[in-house]
């Protein structure tokens, strides 16, 4: 705690920490970027044989036996037979329209400010931050049917899907500057500068800014122009639990264990309930932080959302021992492993989604799941990552409420200002556990989206400010991001998704059902074209139902809809469980998966809902909480167990 007030960390070393990733992706963008500042193309083609990108464009060898029929690989690889690498870890962003950059090879847009598109220059970010985004703390309005636990959902799941490492170098290729100090464009420095107008202006002349790490393929001399990585698997497969890489999983995994258990930490516990393993290595100058399958430690929401999976993965294994005693500690965990991947889906399908993107448009966009597909890429989309899916940015309240039993305020853990909750584990070692968070985040509603109420101050001034230093921007960091990954502006996706594309201020009036923020528009970009597409997306009114506008509907459900009918492991899709397993996992709820993992005794039946009252949650112990019956996992005596032993060694399948 100590440590913390001391100044230690800048904010720009806890972004680079928001984004670490494993040594072998680590080596691959090392690699990449090592390929990307070489010139000579002789020296390219030697560089590709003998770096780590080899891993990256090599095409793995698939088994074909029957546990790779059963069970996801680690790394998402092979889930396509076809095209291994597809939604696997460490692959290049998929496009669905070709990059703009400045140039034809990769400097991003507005590298240099007097470069024109459609006849004008883009605005530095900052300012579009300042003058569309920005809202004060106090200045926001509540969703009235939305809880913040939708939100965190949000959040969850992006940790499943997307992670974009940062490039690895901290100066400047060519000057050896150092990133977080100069003002000048130096790739990897791409900083954002303070206007004129800006309350920092005179404090600080430019924010720090990395660009995105190349992938490999950027180094093929086919391919001509820079992308840049998922370091995790885009399935929807619970990787942020259990790795997206062999040797991570193999970490968080308790080898002694006969139960296939997940490590638990040694140090602490949660009256009694686990907390997570802490990393081996410390920040510097810092308490310990969690570990986890992917950013663990990066807030309280997050940090209560892994221990409740974690703990729920122990309890399965636990219970699937008592009904097949026979099972090896290997099965248990895969087992638990395909049930926890499968409750993601369907609480991402089922219970988000719609409340997302309205009923409407999720019946129109994500019709009923017709079975695998695969001529479908499940890869995740530049513009899903950079874009689309931070979305919920401006639905994410300044404070997070932590509450005691019975729902009610206590000293021990009061209401935390947003930026004190970033990296803070040690307040729940010390604070009073998860529970406190989870119970915020049950009974405080979600912030609504408003053209007025954009993106509040704790995110655009305050961002990883706790440990001292100047703050970052979230809204401006979102904008130079898809500026860096060379995002088309607003009007080319509004065409991409075959809606009207405007050319004029009233023609985005009229989209937006707002004159004031077109003109706003009009006076930092001069045109419609231009506006870099995460902002406008976010400025359209919600479709009926949703809380997205059409953009975003069209662009999520894209995705979304990639991710259900490409995955070969998705829980639907005849094989994978029988049909009782199926009709019992749906009826599985967030809310029974709290009751069983932490000490809170009253949650409300639908915890993605707004619950005004305490006096409106149920007793953990009522129907409607229901229980996941896990009887049909139950094998017919010993027999199967031998064909689960033939599976491993002759190769011969037994279906569940
Ligand atoms: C407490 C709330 C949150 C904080 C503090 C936060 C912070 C951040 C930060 C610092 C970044 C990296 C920005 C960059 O350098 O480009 C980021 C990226 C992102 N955020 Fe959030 N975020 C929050 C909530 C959410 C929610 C609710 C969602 C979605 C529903 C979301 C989706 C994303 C996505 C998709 C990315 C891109 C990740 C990547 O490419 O690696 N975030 N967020
Ligand atoms: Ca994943």
């Amino acid at each position: 705690k100590k440590s913390l007030s001391e100044g230690a960390l800048r904010p720009s070393d806890l972004l680079a920490q928001f984004k670490q990733t494993e040594a072998t992706t680590r080596t691959q963008i090392w690699a990449a970027e090592l390929l990307d500042n070489t010139v000579d193309e002789r020296d390219v083609e030697n560089l590709l044989q003998v770096t780590g990108c080899s891993a990256e464009l090599q095409r793995p060898s698939c088994d074909s036996d029957c546990l790779s029929e059963r069970y996801r690989s680690v790394t998402g690889e092979c889930n396509n037979r076809q095209h291994p690498r597809w939604g696997a870890a460490n692959i290049p962003y998929s496009r669905w329209l070709p990059p703009e950059y400045e140039d034809a090879w990769g400097t991003p847009r507005g590298w240099d400010p007097a470069h024109t598109y459609n006849n004008a220059t883009l605005p530095p970010v900052r300012l579009v931050s300042q003058d569309v985004l920005f809202t004060h703390n106090d200045n926001i309005s509540l969703d009235s049917t939305l809880s913040h636990l939708l939100v965190e959902w949000g959040q969850w799941i992006d940790h499943d899907v997307v992670l974009t490492p940062q490039s690895p170098s901290t100066a400047a290729f060519r000057t050896g500057a150092d990133c977080t100090h100069t003002c000048s464009r130096d790739t990897p420095c791409f900083p954002i500068q303070i206007p004129l107008s800006d309350p920092r202006y005179g404090v600080q002349s430019c924010m720090p800014f990395f660009r995105s790490a190349p992938s490999c393929v950027s180094g093929v001399l086919s391919h001509r122009h820079r992308e840049q990585l998922n370091a995790i698997t885009s399935f929807v497969d619970a990787s942020m639990v259990y790795g997206s890489s062999t040797s991570l999983a193999s970490a968080l995994r308790n080898h002694s264990s006969p139960l296939g258990s997940m490590t638990l930490n040694s140090q602490h516990s949660d009256q009694e309930l686990a907390y997570m393993p802490f990393l081996s290595k410390r920040l510097k100058n810092t308490t310990s932080c969690f570990q986890a399958g992917e950013r663990a430690h990066v807030h309280l929401g997050m940090i209560a959302l892994h221990t409740l999976f974690l703990r729920e993965h122990n309890r399965l294994v636990k219970e699937l021992q008592l009904l097949n005693p026979h099972w090896s500690p290997d099965t248990l965990y895969q087992e638990a492993r395909k049930i926890i991947g499968a409750v993601h889906q369907i609480l991402t399908w089922e219970h988000y989604l719609p409340r997302v993107l309205g009923e409407g448009a999720m019946s129109r966009l994500m019709p009923p799941y017709e079975g695998y597909d695969p001529e479908v890429d499940p890869s995740i989309a530049n513009v899903f990552a950079a874009a689309a899916f931070r979305f919920a940015h401006v639905t994410v309240q300044p404070v997070v409420n932590r509450l005691g039993p019975g729902y009610t305020a206590n000293s021990q853990h009061p209401p935390l200002p947003l930026h004190h909750s970033l990296f803070a584990s040690w307040r729940v070692v010390q604070e009073g556990g998860i529970d406190p968070v989870l119970r915020g985040l049950l009974l405080s509603p979600a912030k609504l989206q408003t053209p007025g109420q954009m993106m509040v101050e704790e995110l655009t001034e305050r961002l990883f400010q706790a440990q001292g230093g100047m703050p970052l921007d979230l809204g401006a960091l979102n904008l130079q991001r898809g500026r860096d990954h060379g995002l088309p502006g607003y009007g080319s996706w509004r065409r991409f998704c075959s809606l009207s594309v405007p050319n004029t201020t009233s023609d985005l009036a009229e989209i937006l059902s707002n004159l004031t923020l077109a003109n706003k528009f009009q006076l930092l970009y001069g045109t419609p074209h231009n506006i870099d597409v995460w902002v406008g997306a976010i400025s359209e009114p919600a479709v009926p139902g949703g809380r997205v506008g059409p953009l975003l509907s069209c662009l999520l459900a894209r995705q979304f809809r990639a991710l259900r009918d490409g995955d070969r492991f998705w829980w639907e899709r005849e094989g994978m469980f029988t049909s009782t397993q199926r009709r019992n996992l749906h009826s599985i709820s967030l809310s029974r998966i709290i009751c069983d993992n932490s000490h809170i005794t009253h949650v409300p039946t639908d915890p993605f809902s707004r619950t005004e009252r305490p006096e409106d949650m149920l007793a953990c112990s009522h129907p409607l909480i229901s229980h996941l019956d896990l009887s049909p996992w139950k094998e017919p005596d010993a027999g199967e167990e031998a064909g689960k032993e033939d599976c491993e060694i002759s190769g011969s399948c037994v279906v569940l």
